[in-house]
């Protein structure tokens, strides 16, 4: 509600000022009938409540101006106590309207005959100007409240930009910064004591350039006073068509990647302690891995599926002076070859068609400062493979569609279940990188060549399980143990974990027996009273490849052997040829 209290020193020279060109009393109270202002024998009655204001009240209510010529005798003086011996002459009411509300009154007293005639002979022009001086009141109190509000406005806004987690920098048409909020100051070092220039803070050409075409910018930005990258979106801010400044956010690009390695990192942090391992082969294997982990080498990690080559790779990370940092991961066999490439690497703004707005960050350069884990190493293209080479020579890597390189400190881990010496006798794999992924080898053997591990693991994982799954499940009887200990687990541990959560399942007491285990595993391929030969991995493959082709060539098509395999047409071939797989072995027996 606008006020006449606010604009007091206003009231004060409105009444001097009428009282001066009337050359007569004058008062002016607020909508409460407190005296806000007054001259002569007024001066002295401010800030108190005004008595016997029946005439005041009237027009504070009608909103109508009152004129009384003969005060003690007008109907508006019937309830007056001094009724009969009033000590004015006449009187003079205008109401003060601001936007339809009544704010005050301003009333003019004459106490003699001559005042009196002044104030009557003219009363439509005495009207009009008291009507335009109560305007000029209420024109000052709404641009009052309104500049209250306003302030008000600001003061949350400020508080809402130094709440917000991105630095925001407003600039006008020149690049001037007008505004920055308390991040964005500490983020680029914004000297308090004089104006910034846009140009003295950014590294700023490209993202200007689009402000400049009315366009929204998002990319990676330099700073200049600071040493740091900045995700940066900009906003143009245009009056119709002409660009009066811009908003711009901006984002720490360490901050980014350490946001990401909280959401995706922290609930599987690994220690050596929880790699089980009770056979001599494990234990050797984690002492190697525990002394390289806190050099910077980069390893190669080999083992079958399952066999716990991702969780060797993150106790290592977890082991080494890169712990605080990221731990990334890319299956380089479950991404379609042509999203591999700018998924590694990442890609620059307007690098082909449908590239994002602003580019995207590769998994090498989010990996910066830490490791990235390179699962499936040996399904990697080609062209690709001379990428990563080039990374791990040149510690630098280029964004597809970039044209300069970005420097990146990361550890290679890589991992994979083929035989990457043979492919490098194939050409499948590139020799010189085999050689580099290849300084400090680890090979993780599979379950069946290590089956002291396997009780251990049966116990860890029926806890874990019996836990999840509410149930007391205690323990396994001898037989159970024995049928366990003699597969082969062509899973591996990651097998041994899903059998024993279905035993644990299905198992109503509290001990699994026999009858609770898989049927896959009961009549599966038990490793004790086998020749030793049938645990070779080479005759394995081997005879899952003639099982392929047989199963494609009764349906007849030979081709359809490649798919049930999962492996490439080239790569079937070479393999028939190596393991001397003969057609009639394969299609007549
Ligand atoms: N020695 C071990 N101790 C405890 N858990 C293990 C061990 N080895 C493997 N595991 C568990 O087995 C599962 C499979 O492990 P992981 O994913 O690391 O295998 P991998 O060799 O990387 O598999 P793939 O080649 O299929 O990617 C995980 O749940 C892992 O925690």
């Amino acid at each position: 509600m606008d006020s006449l209290y606010d604009i007091e020193t206003t009231v004060r020279q409105t009444a001097e000022a009428i009282a001066a060109a009337l050359k007569i009393e004058v008062e002016i109270a607020g909508a409460d009938l407190t005296r806000v202002a007054g001259t002569g024998t007024y001066s002295s009655r401010c800030g108190f409540q005004m008595e016997d204001s029946f005439v005041y009240r009237h027009v504070l209510e009608s909103g109508e101006p009152v004129i009384i010529d003969k005060p003690g005798y007008d109907p508006l003086c019937e309830p007056c106590a001094s009724r009969g011996n009033c000590l004015e002459f006449a009187e003079v009411a205008m109401p003060i309207k601001a936007e339809g509300s009544i704010i005050g009154v301003i009333g003019l007293i004459s106490f003699d005959e001559e005042q009196t005639q002044r104030l009557l002979e003219n009363k439509d022009s005495l009207l009009r100007f008291l009507d335009k001086m109560a305007e000029l009141m209420a024109a000052k109190a709404i641009e009052h409240r309104q500049n209250r509000e306003r302030e008000l406005l600001t003061g949350q806004l400020l508080t809402v930009l130094n709440f917000l987690n991105d630095g925001i920098l407003l600039t006008d048409a020149e690049r001037r910064v007008t505004h920055y909020n308390r991040l964005a100051q500490k983020l680029l070092d914004i000297p308090e004591t004089e104006p910034s220039t846009l140009f003295q803070l950014l590294d700023e050409k490209r993202l200007w350039r689009s402000v400049e075409r009315g366009e929204v910018f998002s990319g990676q930005v330099k700073g200049k006073r600071v040493a740091s990258q900045f995700y940066c979106d900009a906003v143009p801010v245009a009056n119709g068509e002409r660009i009066e400044g811009a908003v711009i956010t901006l984002k720490d690009v360490q901050q980014i990647k350490k946001l990401v390695k909280a959401a995706t990192e922290t609930e599987i942090e690994t220690h050596f302690s929880e790699i089980i391992a009770a056979s001599a082969k494990m234990k050797r294997l984690k002492e190697v891995a525990l002394k390289v982990a806190p050099s910077n080498a980069t390893l190669l990690i080999q083992g079958e599926s399952g066999t716990g080559k991702e969780l060797l790779a993150r106790a290592i990370h977890q082991s080494s002076k890169r712990r605080d940092n990221s731990f990334i991961t890319i299956n380089c066999g479950a991404i379609p070859e042509n999203l591999l490439e700018s998924e590694l690497f990442g890609y620059d703004e307007g690098a082909f068609t449908g590239a994002r707005r602003g580019g995207k960050l590769g998994k090498f350069e989010l990996a910066h400062n830490g490791t990235i884990f390179l699962d499936e190493i040996g399904d990697m293209p080609l062209h690709l493979q001379v990428k990563i080479l080039r990374v791990l020579q040149e510690r630098r890597v280029e964004r597809v569609g970039g044209l300069h390189s970005i420097p990146v400190d990361v550890r290679v881990i890589a991992a994979t279940n083929r035989d990457l010496e043979s492919m490098v006798k194939t050409g499948e794999f590139r020799e010189d990188l085999f050689y580099r992924l290849n300084v400090i080898p680890l090979y993780i053997a599979p379950l069946r060549e290590r089956q002291e591990d396997v009780p251990l693991l049966i116990r860890f994982y029926l806890e874990h399980y019996s836990q999840v799954t509410g149930k007391s499940v205690r323990g396994i009887s001898p037989e159970a143990l024995r049928i366990l200990s003699r597969y082969t687990w062509p899973g591996n541990v990651r097998e041994l974990g899903n059998v024993v959560e279905y035993s644990v399942t299905m198992t109503p007491g509290e001990y699994i027996t026999a009858e609770f285990l898989p049927a896959r595993v009961l009549e599966g391929p038990q490793s004790g009273p086998q020749p030793k030969t049938s645990l070779n991995l080479k005759s394995l493959e081997k005879e899952a490849i003639i099982k392929a082709l047989t199963a494609a060539e009764e349906e007849g098509n030979k081709e359809g052997a490649a798919k049930l395999l999962g492996i490439s047409r080239a790569t079937l071939y070479r393999k028939i040829k190596e393991y001397n797989i003969r057609e009639q072995t394969v299609f007549k027996v």
